[in-house]
Order: structure tokens, then C-alpha cells, then sequence
């Protein structure tokens, strides 16, 4: 079943939950998409996952179109969705456009995704006018770490709540075909997804979202650096990796791999004239 933006705006109507799930590589990305999960989000946790920093402030299109390239080549039904990163559509809306636009032509996303709500709402309206669809992402906007101060859970205040409402609104007004909602308050996600059409993939904000998403090494065990209250282990990962690479260094070390049956086989004859 070939999953599209349309698609995703159906599901909504119907009362479908939406899966969406990171990926960053070929061979993750066939997995994912051999699941069912209706989209893969090429993340600027890249950053973090795979590249090692403390945030997602360094990544570049550069990262992001040669990731994004990578899972594309992995796809058959999935929706690919590729994020813009830090500085790449917050200048002015003639970057954001072009920008997006590199993440389709070269990346092969199908839509982008942007940090913002009030004060993106002119950015996304020229980028869905590109034809390039465009997922909202408000609530906790990892890109803002140094103007917020951390990661915190946000709309908790009356002020702040109101303010995402607007934001949703907003991002909807756009023209957004989705927004995620990012580690705010269930109550409040329920009261967001209620108010706008377009579907609401939460990550930390609760069951009553349209969808949810995950960074995949956190599902599955393998990211450790930090782990946010809203991170499930659907499996171990890290631990059954941990013990592959132990079983490889032992069987190595004790002379056991390879065996017979990872060899190659040449004629005794071809080795004794080398002597
Ligand atoms: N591996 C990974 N997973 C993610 O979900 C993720 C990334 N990286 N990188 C980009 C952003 C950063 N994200 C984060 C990072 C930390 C928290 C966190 O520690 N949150 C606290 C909130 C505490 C509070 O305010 O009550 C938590 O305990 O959940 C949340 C989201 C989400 N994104
Ligand atoms: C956590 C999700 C929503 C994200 O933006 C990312 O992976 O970069
Ligand atoms: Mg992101």
C-alpha cells in the first residue's frame, strides 16, 4: 500500500492511527518499510544518533541530502519525509524554498518538515506553493535548544497552551499536510488534534495524536546518551548487539572463525608451486 500525503489526510478521517519511524541508511530503510510504517522521517537527529553531536544545531542539507538519498534507495511504499536543518529555512523564505526544494531533487523526499509554527506560517505557505509538501513540527522545537534552555515540556502554562493551539492553527493554515507535536501534555495534544484537520503525529504527547513517531535507535535500545521520559524499548538492540560483537571478538581470538564454510577453496597443486 503506497502511502502519500493524500493518504495521511484520509487516514485522519477515518480514524486511522499513522506510524511514522526514523531512518538514516539503505538497509534500515528497507526494514521500516518491509514493516507497513507509513512514513519514514529522515531526522536531524542524525545529529545525534549517527553523527555524534550533542544537539541538532551542526547538521547540514549536505548531512540531511546524503542521508535522505540513502533511505529513498530503501523505499517501495513508505512516505519519505526529510527535516530541514538548523538555519537552512529561518533566514528568509527564499532559502526555505530553495532549500526544500534541494530535498526533493536530490534527497528524493517526498515532503519536508520544519520547526515553527506563528512564525513559519509564511515559510510553509511558500514552500507547499512550490508543490513540495510540508509537515509542521511544534511543542518542543529541538532547534531552539539555546533560546529555550533545554528540553522541556512545553504548553503547560495557560499562555504557553493557547500559544500552541495558534501554532497548530497556524501550521494548518499554511497549508501543512501533517504537524508532529513534540513532548507536550496529553490533554492538550487531544485538544490540538481535535481542533485541526490535518493529522498529529505526537512523540511524547500522548495516545490521543492522529500518529506517533520515534527515533528508531531509541525504540529499539540502541541510543543511550539520553532518554526522554516518552521512549518505549520495543526490543533491545543494543544489549543483542553488545553480545554479536563480544561472540565475534571471542570466537576470533580463539581461533574459531571463520570455519570451513566461510572459506574459499583453490587446488593444493597452485600452492605447492608458490613454495
Ligand atoms: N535519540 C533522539 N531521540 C529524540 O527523540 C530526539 C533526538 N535524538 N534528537 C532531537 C530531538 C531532541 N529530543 C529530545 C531530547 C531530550 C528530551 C528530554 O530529555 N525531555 C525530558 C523533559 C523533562 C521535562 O520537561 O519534564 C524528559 O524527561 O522526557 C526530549 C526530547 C527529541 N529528539
Ligand atoms: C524526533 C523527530 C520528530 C525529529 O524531528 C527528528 O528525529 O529529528
Ligand atoms: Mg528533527
Amino acid at each position: 500500500m503506497k502511502n502519500t500525503v493524500v493518504t495521511f489526510k484520509e487516514a485522519k478521517a477515518k480514524g486511522e492511527k499513522l506510524t511514522m519511524l526514523t531512518a538514516y541508511d539503505y538497509s534500515t530503510a528497507k526494514l521500516v518499510d518491509g514493516a507497513g510504517i507509513n512514513s519514514i522521517l529522515v531526522g536531524d537527529s542524525l545529529g545525534n544518533v549517527v553523527l555524534g553531536y550533542p544537539d541538532t544545531i551542526s547538521v547540514t542539507m549536505e548531512d540531511m541530502i546524503h542521508h535522505c538519498a540513502a533511505v529513498s534507495r530503501g523505499i517501495k511504499d513508505t512516505l519519505l519525509i526529510c527535516d530541514m536543518p538548523f538555519m537552512s529555512y529561518q533566514a528568509s523564505v527564499y532559502d526555505a524554498v530553495v532549500n526544500a526544494g534541494r530535498l526533493m531533487k536530490e534527497g528524493r523526499a517526498h515532503a519536508v518538515k520544519l520547526e515553527g509554527g506563528v512564525e513559519m506560517e509564511e515559510t510553509i505557505r511558500a514552500i507547499v506553493n512550490a508543490s513540495i509538501p510540508v509537515c509542521g513540527h511544534i511543542g518542543l522545537t529541538p532547534q531552539s535548544i539555546n533560546a529555550f534552555g533545554g528540553f522541556k515540556v512545553q504548553g503547560k502554562g495557560e499562555a504557553a497552551a493557547q500559544k500552541l493551539l495558534d501554532d497548530a492553527r497556524a501550521v494548518e493554515r499554511a497549508g501543512a499536510f501533517a504537524v508532529v507535536l513534540e513532548c507536550v501534555p496529553a490533554a492538550l495534544a487531544k485538544r490540538v488534534t481535535e481542533e485541526i484537520s490535518i493529522p498529529t503525529i505526537g512523540i511524547g504527547a500522548g495516545a490521543d495524536c492522529d500518529g506517533q513517531v520515534l527515533v528508531y535507535q531509541d525504540m529499539l535500545g540502541m541510543f543511550t546518551d539520553f532518554k526522554p521520559k516518552f521512549v518505549k524499548h520495543f526490543a533491545n538492540v543494543g544489549q543483542i548487539m553488545t553480545e554479536a560483537f563480544k561472540a565475534y571478538d571471542a570466537e576470533v581470538k580463539a581461533g574459531e572463525f571463520p570455519a570451513a564454510e566461510h572459506t574459499y577453496k583453490i587446488d593444493d597443486s597452485i600452492i605447492e608451486k608458490l613454495y
